[in-house]
């Protein structure tokens, strides 16, 4: 069998994925935000900057918008660790590049979607449309990466 490679479409895989992968780190990054600024933590050992016990274990809470953001960057994990991995090997299976771009292109756009939604919030079914549509995007992938596999 040969083995062709879209140089083309794996770059843009790489720019894709790696824009995705930035931007759920900045949601793992506005966690940290939101815990220093709320004053929430979960560790003992994160809360030395309290002054007395009292003020210590009241450090010791859970946030609404700490929650949120961690709800938003553990359903990232979920979808994107996903998509990079069936991605890669879409990426090197796939030689159409405009049918590559479409998938990369609407995945990582509904994951910004998704992100907005969940953290403004934005009334439903915002958040269960752009996230139904990042999971639409990776089985298409998936079937793409399945029958090329099994048919060539
Ligand atoms: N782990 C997810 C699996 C299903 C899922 O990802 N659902 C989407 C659309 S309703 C969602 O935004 N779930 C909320 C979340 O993951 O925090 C869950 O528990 O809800």
């Amino acid at each position: 069998m040969a083995f062709e490679v879209n140089t083309e479409v794996f770059r843009a895989f790489s720019t894709y994925a790696t824009v995705v992968i930035l931007k759920m780190m900045f949601v793992s990054m506005l966690t940290v935000y939101y815990r220093v600024t709320r004053k929430a933590f979960d560790n003992p050992e994160d809360v030395k900057s309290g002054r007395t016990m009292e003020e210590k274990k009241r450090m010791l809470r859970t946030d609404a918008d700490v929650e949120r953001t961690r709800r938003c960057h553990q359903n990232d994990l979920e979808n994107i660790v996903p998509f990079v991995v069936i991605g890669l090997l879409y990426s090197l299976t796939e030689t159409n590049l405009s049918s590559a771009l479409l998938h990369f292109r609407i995945f990582v756009g509904f994951r910004f979607f998704y992100m907005l939604a969940y953290l403004i919030p934005l009334p439903n079914p915002s958040r269960g449309l752009s996230w139904i549509v990042g999971m639409c995007v990776t089985f298409s992938m998936a079937y793409n990466v399945l029958t090329r596999a099994m048919f060539h």
